[in-house]
């Protein structure tokens, strides 16, 4: 059944596609705060290491000067340079010591004067700095020592340092939020303040180096893993639940529009769009000679997967969800449009009988659609008969009276459907100025049944006389109930017997093959005929 029909294969998709929609913004937001907050992270922290590098370097600097100055002293006696050794110290704001050697060994100290100790150049990066865990007389304590020699002696020169806490205070102040490490050769030292061997691992997030280029050490920077995180949670609370917000929305916008095309109505929405709302045709004869005097336009749905559908599967919902006004509509349009090309093969006073129901009385629209479908073919040729069922209740409104009675004046024919089947069915004759009665194919069914049956149709056919109303009777299909019928002057009867509902080639053809049928000019028969 179209209506209901499960389609496992696109159901997969169905289910998931409205949370790939509503994920997919806040995806797309996230790496956007991601890439962000990683920028600004990556410029945070390389300024934060060239912060601390260049005042590395300023520290260096006066190391440098220190040991500059005192050069040129170094090889004399320890008593005649001691005081040039404590006046550099106290000049020098990050000087701790100053010192100096001679055939690489420490002969004399700004706080102990004369010493003794070997001088190793290879300890030193690049002969001139070395980044110590302590020594004689501070052990454990970080120091950063400078060392030159003379040009002509690379075992005579100066050797000045400055306490790690120098270094730590800048650590501290300048990378206070992050992890910052002041590398010298084989050594590191990081916030902890201690001398660790070896090259510092990498910061987790938004690792970045500055390498001086003036001394040989370089300082990483860097932050903590769930960083990025944080920053993100902190710098963007109300876009974070904006962009979940909107994935909800997007997610349940995309799952309704799903639902809705996936509908019934839906369906009926997207056939009615695609024309698939075919009208077939069933031929009602007269009396006497049971000659085609008309048909009934019966709808069926031309569906792409399911093929031609019966009515009684979709006309239902059809007329619960109102769209059948509209798919109505289109059926007398395409009844025009496949009979009026053939009209000379109609007798003149042909039926064309049209379903309606209460949704088509509510206002005058019905006027036009009929004048529309009048309009196609010749004064006179068809009359157009309106079938109202009880399926839904017509309410004999100002609105609704005026339509019945402007139909009447364009000289459109009422019937009642499916008669006596209904609660309405007389209140219907009092209210609408009825021209047709149909009985109803149940009570056909009953001739030649039980003796009280077949006493409410003659009761019917009686009355339908009495008031001066044609009587057209459904669902014949035997031989026996169309002669009971004809003998009870039944004027027109339709079933099974005579002709079940036909596509339009195939009634413009039995049209045409039915005797004393009007000539068709040359090329203007069905299609069906011209194959
Ligand atoms: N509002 C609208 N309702 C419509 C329209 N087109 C059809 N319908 C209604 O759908 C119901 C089912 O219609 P369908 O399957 O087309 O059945 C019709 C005939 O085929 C059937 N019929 C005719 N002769 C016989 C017969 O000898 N025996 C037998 N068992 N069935 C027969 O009866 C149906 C005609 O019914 P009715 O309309 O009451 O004359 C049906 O209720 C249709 O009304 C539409 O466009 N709009």
């Amino acid at each position: 059944m179209p209506l209901t029909a499960k389609r496992p294969t696109r159901w997969s998709w169905r289910a998931l596609l409205p949370w790939g929609v509503g994920v997919l913004p806040l995806l797309c937001g996230l790496a956007v705060m991601r890439w962000q907050t990683e920028q600004e992270l990556q410029a945070s922290s390389l300024a934060t290491a060239r912060e601390v590098g260049v005042h590395v370097e300023a520290i260096l600097d006066s190391l440098s000067s220190a040991a500059h100055h005192l050069l040129p002293k170094a090889g004399l006696p320890c008593d005649e340079v001691q005081l040039a050794l404590r006046i550099e110290v106290t000049r020098n704001a990050f000087v701790r010591s100053t010192n100096l050697f001679d055939h690489d060994r420490l002969y004399c100290t700004s706080l102990f004067g004369d010493f003794d100790e070997p001088v190793n150049a290879s300890d030193y990066t690049n002969g001139q700095l070395w980044l110590m865990n302590g020594n004689s007389v501070t052990p454990g304590q970080a120091l950063l020592v400078y060392r030159v020699n003379q040009e002509s002696r690379g075992d005579r020169g100066a050797i000045t340092t400055v306490d790690g806490r120098h270094l730590l205070t800048a650590l501290h102040l300048i990378g206070a939020d992050n992890l910052v490490k002041v590398h010298v050769g084989n050594h590191w030292m990081g916030s902890d303040g201690q001398v660790h061997d070896g090259k510092p691992p990498l910061a987790a997030t938004a690792a970045t180096q500055y390498a001086s280029t003036r001394y040989p050490f370089d300082v990483h920077a860097g932050y903590e893993e769930g960083r990025q995180a944080a920053l993100m949670r902190s710098r963007y609370p109300a876009l974070l639940s904006l962009l979940l917000m909107l994935g909800l929305a997007a997610g349940a916008a995309c799952r309704w529009q799903i639902r809705r095309a996936s509908s019934s109505r839906g369906e009926l929405d997207r056939a009615l769009d695609a024309d698939e709302f075919v009208p077939y045709f069933q031929p009602v004869v007269r009396k006497g000679d049971y000659r085609w005097a008309g048909v009934e336009v019966l709808m069926r749905w031309q569906h792409p997967r399911e093929g031609l559908v019966r009515p009684d599967l979709f006309i239902p919902y059809a007329e619960h969800s109102g769209q059948i006004v509209a798919m109505t509509r289109a059926l007398m349009l395409h009844t025009a449009q496949a009979l009026a090309p053939h009209a000379a093969l109609l007798e003149d006073g042909f039926h064309v009988g049209i379903n309606i129901t209460a949704d088509h009385c509510r206002d005058l629209g019905l006027l036009d659609d009929c004048q529309t479908f009048l309009q196609h073919f010749p004064p006179g040729r068809v009359v157009l008969t309106l079938e109202l069922t009880e399926r839904k209740l017509i309410e004999p409104t100002p609105v609704t009276l005026e339509l019945f009675e402007k139909l009447h004046a364009m000289g459109v024919m009422i019937a009642l459907d499916d008669f006596g089947t209904g609660q309405s069915s007389l209140n219907y004759l009092r209210q609408f100025q009825v021209d047709y009665l149909k009985i109803d194919q149940s009570f056909v069914a009953m001739i030649g049944g039980d003796a009280l049956s077949q006493h409410i149709l003659d009761t019917i056919i009686e009355l339908s006389a009495k008031l001066g109303l044609g009587i057209v009777a459904e669902g014949v299909e035997t031989e026996v109930q169309r002669d009971y019928l004809a003998r009870h002057e039944v004027d027109f009867q339709q079933g099974y017997l005579f002709a079940r509902p036909m596509p339009a080639d195939e009634l413009l053809l039995a049209l045409a093959a039915q005797p004393g049928s009007p000539q068709l000019p040359p090329g203007n028969g069905p299609e069906i005929m011209r194959g």
